[in-house]
């Protein structure tokens, strides 16, 4: 990959899962470099601050794995943003305790792995492949007569509430500064991602999609976390 920021200021959005971590076949089971952390603060120190970590865990839950970010972070696909500087821009609203307690009832009998989120509940089927369509299809409906919304992504499907997305994220850094004016670059693995890509297309800069998985909307590909950990020099 070129070195962008040597020909334009560059705003860089990074996904985590499958984009700067290797997908583990449980949200627990990923490792992380004790030094990413600090990695990340370096990166964003060369970008003038123009570096966010946006992705589908919450931001507490990036930092249980990661340590302490000093850097810009979208948690649960973009429902919380916080600046670099620890101000909350957006942030979250938990689902419906009732809905909740339907999901795990509805799921854990099916022996499907639960992760409860802070603004969220997530089917995993990595383990239980057989059950993807099946939790996809419930987690619809409940949508459907909950005024909620479903994020479907690499073996998981999630509820969430409407209205946040990976896009929303990037054009909402990308109106304030330190992003505002940069060509943003957005790296990231799953389906949630290409809201990202098209986003940061849109604003005249592209995707890096990272791995197999074909993309409409990125313009660039990594084949895997290593790779972007070295094109950045993480
Ligand atoms: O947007 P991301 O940072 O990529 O987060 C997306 C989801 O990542 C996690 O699930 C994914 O990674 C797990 C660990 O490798 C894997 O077991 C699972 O199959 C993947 O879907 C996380 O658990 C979710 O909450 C995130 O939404």
């Amino acid at each position: 990959m070129r070195n962008f920021s040597a020909e334009h200021p560059v705003a860089l959005f990074l996904d985590f899962d499958g984009t700067l971590v290797d997908l583990a076949p449980t949200p627990e089971g990923i490792v992380v470099s004790d030094d990413l952390a600090d990695g990340l603060a370096k990166l964003s120190d060369r970008l003038d601050g123009r570096l966010a970590l946006i992705s589908g865990r919450v931001i507490a839950d990036l930092e249980r794995h990661c340590g302490s970010l000093t850097v810009a972070c979208g948690g649960s696909h973009g429902a919380e943003l916080r600046a670099a500087t620890g101000q909350m821009l957006v942030s979250g609203e938990p689902l419906p305790a009732p809905v909740l307690q339907e999901v795990s009832n509805w799921a854990l009998p099916r022996d499907i792995l639960v992760e409860a989120k802070a603004y969220g509940i997530a089917l995993h089927t990595r383990t239980r492949p057989a059950m993807e369509g099946e939790c996809a299809l419930y987690l619809e409906q409940v949508a459907r007569r909950s005024g909620l919304a479903v994020k479907l992504g690499k073996r998981v499907a999630e509820l969430i509430r409407p209205g946040a997305d990976k896009g929303e994220a990037v054009r909402r850094f990308m109106a304030e500064m330190p992003f505002a004016g940069a060509l943003p670059i957005f790296v990231g693995d799953d389906l949630t991602d290409e809201d990202g890509f098209e986003a940061c297309s849109a604003l005249g800069g592209f995707g890096v999609v990272v791995g197999d998985r074909p993309s409409q909307a990125a313009l660039h590909r990594l084949d895997n976390p290593k790779a972007v950990r070295e094109w950045l020099e993480l």
